[in-house]
């Protein structure tokens, strides 16, 4: 269970702050040993590394036309409409973050703007190992759709029997994505990455996933593809006083100690009492989980922590940054201008994660591993690149010339001056 902590002494902290402890070199090579097999046989490879860690052997990597029939036909009619509830907030959400160009005039007759443009290739990774993620179609496949991608191609694990999840299957059709392919783990992210037969290039890759997958990303990066966030083992942190509700509470630390058995959750507090009573009511409802050996592992890698206050506690929350962070305290939203790492925060005792997670509209791609200190959740920017535009006047480079001749002198680079002078003798002449 929850290994607990009384007052640890400050230098204690970043110790206390470390994740569980994965095996990275023996991961990239293997990753590596992956990847190149995959750029050299193209689908063979992929073939053979599915049957190598997902068991099954596949004649065929995309899904069907007649797959993605049969599988909208096994959902029901009341999972279909929970679905389509949580995709109008996730659009809604989204379709906020859209920027308006706004022009600005730095110095009279200089004009700068900025513009988005799509990425038009994507890859998204749909995590299935261990649970069959469909809400991940929705927090990647909205904002895609909503930024313009044209071209997306949907990596999952295949179950045993050779299939994807109908309820993915399901979600990715209601969102228009129909490239969708039966590969998992690092084998889809190299394909993605080289392309094979069958798997299209991209130009970025979406998703969450375990080490096997995140370390995948990390290592497309050197082949010229960008990457949305390291997005690994499911993490929440929770803040609670006095005021908080240990059910619940013991509730939000097991929905992500289910996640995976490197997932880690952390309890923060100021009072002995809550943490005691939250413990008991982990215990209790762990007994009834379906999940319950994979969330013992997580819990074995979490920690409960009894500290002075709950401003210390949110210095603590802020060295750990992470994932996900409940604030089941008295007025939350006073001390939110106090967080500075953290991934998505949660308010009050009704705001649980899983509402994130599924339906409220916030997306719940986000980084892990104390990456909330210089990565952001994805959100629709990530599907866009920003380009910057200027317009500049013949009034305009009158204004600013000066400037940049005077600084482009200093940098010795007289080209650079000259781009400058020719313009300004061309309108002395003029005038
Ligand atoms: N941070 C986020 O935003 C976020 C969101 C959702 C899920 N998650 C995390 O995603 C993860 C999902 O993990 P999962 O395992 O269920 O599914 P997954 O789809 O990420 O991984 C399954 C694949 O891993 C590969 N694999 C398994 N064992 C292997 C081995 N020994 N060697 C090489 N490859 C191997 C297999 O090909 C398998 O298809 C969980 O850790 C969860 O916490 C994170
Ligand atoms: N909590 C996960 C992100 O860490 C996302 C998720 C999907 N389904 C359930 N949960
Ligand atoms: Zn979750």
């Amino acid at each position: 269970m929850i290994r607990q902590y009384k007052y640890p002494p400050v230098y204690e902290w970043k110790s206390l702050c470390e994740r569980p402890l994965q095996n990275q070199e023996n991961l990239s090579e293997q990753v590596k040993s992956v990847f190149d097999k995959v750029k050299i046989n193209g689908d063979k490879a992929l073939k053979f590394y599915t049957e190598k860690f997902d068991k099954v052997s596949l004649e065929d990597l995309k899904v069907s036309e007649s797959e993605i029939i049969e599988a909208e036909q096994s959902v029901s009619d009341e999972l279909k409409s929970a679905i389509k509830i949580a995709s109008e907030n996730i659009r809604k959400f989204h379709n906020s973050q859209q920027e308006e160009k706004k022009i600005i005039e730095t110095t009279k007759g200089a004009f700068c703007w900025r513009e988005s443009r799509v990425i038009e290739s994507i890859g998204i990774y749909i995590p299935g190992g261990t649970a069959p993620l469909f809400s991940t179609v929705l927090m990647l496949g909205i904002p895609a759709n909503i930024a313009g991608c044209k071209n997306i191609a949907l990596c999952s694990p295949p179950d045993k029997n050779g299939k994807i999840n109908p309820t993915i299957l399901f979600t990715a059709n209601l969102i228009g994505i129909k490239n969708i392919f039966k590969v998992g783990g690092s084998q889809a992210i190299a394909g993605l990455t080289f392309g094979t037969e069958t798997i299209p290039k991209v130009d970025k890759i979406f998703g969450p996933g375990n080490q096997y997958v995140t370390s995948a990303k990390q290592l497309a990066l050197n082949y010229n593809l960008a990457i949305d966030i390291p997005a690994g083992p499911s993490e929440v942190l929770v803040i609670a006083d006095e005021s908080s509700v240990p059910d619940f509470v013991a509730a939000d630390l097991l929905s992500q100690a289910e996640h995976g058995t490197d997932s880690q959750v952390i309890l923060l507090s100021n009072s002995e009492k809550i943490i005691n009573e939250i413990n008991i009511e982990i215990k209790k409802q762990l007994k009834d989980l379906p999940r319950k050996e994979i969330a013992e592992i997580a819990l074995q890698n979490s920690k409960s922590i009894l500290l002075n206050s709950i401003d210390e506690a949110i210095q603590f929350s802020n060295i750990y940054a992470p994932e996900h962070l409940i604030l089941a305290v008295e007025n939350a939203e006073n001390f939110t201008d106090k967080i500075k790492n953290a991934g998505s925060v949660f308010l009050g005792n009704y705001s649980p994660e899983s509402a994130g997670d599924y339906a409220s509209g916030t997306n719940h791609t986000l980084p892990t591993n104390g990456f909330a200190k210089n990565y952001s959740g994805v959100s629709l920017d990530s599907f866009v690149k920003k380009i910057t535009f200027q317009n500049i006047t013949k009034k305009g480079i009158q204004n600013i010339g000066k400037t940049i001749e005077l600084m482009a002198e200093a940098e010795e680079l007289m080209a650079h001056k000259n781009a400058v002078s020719v313009r300004l003798k061309y309108l002395e002449n003029e005038s």
